[in-house]
């Protein structure tokens, strides 16, 4: 048997494993395992706990925790700004960094993540620096009747996005049922998170999200980080912004500064348990 946690970030879900000397065998079929909402536990992804001296792509802090985060499907993703808070609540709150801890360095397929619990007990983390495409691309929904097709900005969190604007407020008219399309899919080789948004008010938006590897999510914290990077590329020059994004799943904050972006919002962790799988070999 192999102890786990269950927590979430505005109701993306992750279940949390912690195998310091890298010896648990996830397979895709495993994760697909403990994702699953009626035979296994039920998450959006995996988040495992590796000592960074592990993980043969990490050049820095060897004694490090990695997050190893893996897509309910059981695909590999660089980065999960939700997930990363929950990550950060778990170490605190195992006692796996020295007590009173309240800042931790995080190792990322992204890099170095900085995750700080705040004092009104949420969680900001340091989200690098977003990087907005020059050429736009196009994304579609074939489920609609006219077929629902709009422009969409490509930003880059460390891990892939497309944001689509939707002028009026249709976000909850649309059917995310199915994967969204992209053109020209070379855009994103290997798949891209796709949010759609809605004006609330000033810096104030709405968003909902299909995420590559897991479907329709109630939040995905680097989507929300894209987003923000993606509005304030289409308004004024401004060096410091903070933006308020609605997810289905609750509100997240994103201040982005010079180029660099935080991501601010809460971690949950909601049970702790004893799971098996079968372990294939290698
Ligand atoms: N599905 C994403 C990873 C999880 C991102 C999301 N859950 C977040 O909070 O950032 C991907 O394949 O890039």
């Amino acid at each position: 048997m192999v102890s786990f946690a269950k927590g979430h970030g505005t109701k993306n879900d992750f279940v949390l494993l912690v195998d310091p000397d890298d010896e648990l065998l996830l397979t895709d079929a495993a994760v697909r395992f403990l994702c699953d909402r009626r035979g296994g536990i039920g998450g959006d992804g995996v988040l495992r706990a590796v000592r960074a001296r592990h993980v043969p792509e990490w050049s820095g802090d060897p004694d490090l925790w990695f997050m190893d985060y893996r897509n309910a499907d059981g695909s590999i993703a660089e980065m999960c700004g939700n997930g990363v808070r929950v990550f950060a609540r778990h170490l605190v709150a195992e006692g796996l960094v020295p007590a009173g801890t309240t800042t931790v360095g995080i190792g990322t397929r992204a890099g170095l993540r900085e995750a700080e619990v705040l004092p009104d007990g949420r969680i900001r983390v340091a989200m690098g620096r977003p990087r907005l495409a020059a050429a736009e691309v196009e994304v579609s929904l074939a489920a609609g009747v006219p077929e629902q097709r709009w422009r969409a900005r490509a930003v880059d969190v460390g891990n892939p996005h497309a944001v689509v604007w939707l002028e009026g407020d249709d976000l909850d008219g649309l059917d995310l049922t199915r994967p969204p399309v992209w053109t020209p899919r070379e855009a994103f080789p290997d798949g891209v998170n796709i949010e759609f948004v809605a004006p609330v008010g000033d810096h104030h938006v709405r968003m909902r999200v299909f995420e590559r590897g897991v479907g329709e999510t109630a939040s995905c914290g680097t989507g929300t980080v894209a987003v923000a990077a993606a509005l304030a590329d289409r308004g004024e020059n401004q060096s410091e912004s903070t933006w308020r994004v609605d997810v289905p799943g609750g509100s997240v904050e994103v201040t982005l500064r010079d180029g660099d972006a935080w991501l601010t919002g809460p971690a949950e962790i909601v049970a702790r348990g004893d799971v098996a799988w079968p372990q294939e070999e290698a």
